[in-house]
């Protein structure tokens, strides 16, 4: 079946339309960050870099490092812009772009977030690295597609009574990390943990500046809550719409965050910079 113009599409030059890139543009390893200042950040480190391009907040750098083809690409903040980046990234290993039709032979991609979040439990200390071996998604967007039994619906139960849910609110989801990106980021240096995934920055993650959340108390409700020993860790706003896409595309897909502030003691890194510098670099190591 081919593609119509309207659901696949393809800038004049042949790119994919907001990502603004050719086939072979990309690598099969493929890291994300929010923060396209941090595109640059990573492929610093790289020994080459073949293709630069870029459109509204997705910048890409493609490069190789000791012998490995990596890219880099921004997705600016949220799940919504990660449903283009990953649909994207997809379309652009898995559609054949001339004749518009689906390949027949998959290409599975590894996909590794280097981002920051807030830890929500006091005794993660500030400038630390955690890996997301599980994701509870706010965002719903797992809920526009078809699935079975990739999210753990006894979880999510139990969260919801728990924390007694605005069923106004989309149902909270929960997914797992890729085993194989897992097992290659394992360090006993940094914390496995559940990372929940917020639609915003201010009142989905209970900040109060001007105006006032409608649950303040959902951030002491999140912090206690217990399923079998698994505890809630760390609010960042990607991870579950990462981990959604990836397992339905068939992609491998880990989350590496680096803790920059932690909301249960108030405190903020004063060193944002060098602390994200140091987790690119432990993730560059276990990579090439
Ligand atoms: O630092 P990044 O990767 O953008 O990640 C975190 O920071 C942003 C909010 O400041 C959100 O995107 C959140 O997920
Ligand atoms: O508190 C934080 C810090 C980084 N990113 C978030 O989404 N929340």
């Amino acid at each position: 079946m081919q593609l119509k113009p309207a659901e696949l599409i393809i800038n004049e030059d042949g790119s994919i339309y907001h990502l603004n890139l050719l086939p072979e543009d990309i690598a099969t390893t493929i890291i994300t960050v929010g923060d396209p200042d941090r595109v640059h950040q990573v492929s610093q480190h790289f020994d080459t870099i073949e293709v630069k391009k870029g459109k509204r907040e997705f910048h890409t750098h493609t490069g190789h490092l000791n012998g490995k083809r990596i890219s880099v690409i921004s997705t600016g903040i949220g799940t919504d812009n990660i449903d283009i980046v990953i649909n994207e990234l997809d379309a652009l290993v898995n559609i054949d772009f001339k004749t518009r039709t689906l390949k027949e032979k998959h290409t599975s991609l590894d996909i590794i977030r280097i981002g920051t979040t807030g830890a929500i439990q006091p005794d993660i200390p500030i400038d630390t690295f955690l890996i997301s071996k599980y994701s509870l998604g706010f965002d719903g967007l797992l809920h526009f597609y078809e699935h079975d039994n990739i999210n753990y619906p006894d979880i999510e139960d139990e969260f919801i009574a728990h924390t007694s849910w605005n069923p106004y609110k989309a149902r909270p989801y929960v997914l797992s990390y890729s085993e194989k990106l897992g097992e290659l980021f394992s360090d006993n240096r940094i914390r496995l943990g559940f990372t929940a995934t917020n639609t915003g920055f201010y009142g989905p993650q209970q900040r109060q500046l001007r105006i006032t959340p409608s649950q303040m108390e959902l951030l002491e409700k999140l912090s206690t809550f217990n399923f079998k020993e698994l505890q809630l860790t760390n609010l960042e706003m990607e991870t579950s719409g990462i981990y959604a896409l990836a397992q339905l595309l068939g992609h491998e897909a880990v989350s590496l965050n680096c803790i920059l502030a932690n909301r249960a003691t108030g405190e903020f890194s004063v060193t944002p910079t060098a602390s994200v510098d140091r987790l690119i670099e432990f993730c560059l190591k276990r990579l090439a």
